[in-house]
């Protein structure tokens, strides 16, 4: 693990919840972008080498949605940044960790992601990302699985 990529923070309205960031950060959001295999939609605001990454539902059966319906507004998860997401994988999957998806999948911001359990991380929702440096021909798009 890198350095905490992002912290996830699950809100009601992403347009008010940015105004709050922006002024309490004091930075301007460099990114906002839906990812629609999780019902959801995302703004970036850059801190140091991490980011903070405010998160809205598009639908009712996002995760997001889910969360804010359970447990209202906050933290939702933390990102790891990860140089080799499919050997941190399996890696963990060895160490017994229960990952949510077999395969990464394309994430907002450039990234594959992938998410361990939180019962796996003391009530933590992790996920791990790697960056996607090179342009395949087709990036796989929501459900669809990376393939090398
Ligand atoms: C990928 C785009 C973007 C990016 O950075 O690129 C994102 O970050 S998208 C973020 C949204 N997507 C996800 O969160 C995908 C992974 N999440 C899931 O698969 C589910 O949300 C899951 C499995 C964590 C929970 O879903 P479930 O249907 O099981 O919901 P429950 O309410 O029944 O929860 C079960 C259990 O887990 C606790 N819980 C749920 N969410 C969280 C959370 N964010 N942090 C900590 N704990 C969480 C919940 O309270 C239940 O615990 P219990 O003790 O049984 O009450
Ligand atoms: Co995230």
């Amino acid at each position: 693990m890198n350095k905490i990529e992002h912290i996830g923070i699950a809100v009601k309205d992403l347009e008010a919840a940015g105004k709050t960031y922006e002024t309490l950060l004091n930075t301007e959001c460099y990114k906002t972008e839906k990812v629609k295999s999780e019902g959801v939609e995302t703004a970036f605001y850059q801190v140091g080498e991490s980011k903070i990454e405010l998160l809205a539902a598009t639908n009712e059966d996002s995760p997001i949605a889910k969360f804010l319906n359970k447990k209202g507004e906050g933290i939702h998860h933390i990102a790891f940044a990860v140089d080799d997401i499919k050997a941190e994988m399996k890696r963990l999957k060895e160490e017994g960790y229960q990952l949510l998806n077999e395969k990464p999948k394309k994430g907002a911001d450039n990234k594959l992601v992938a998410f361990l359990h939180p019962k796996s991380a003391n009530g933590v929702l992790v996920e791990l990302c790697q960056e996607i440096t090179e342009e395949p021909e087709r990036l796989p798009e929501g459900d669809e699985v990376w393939e090398d």
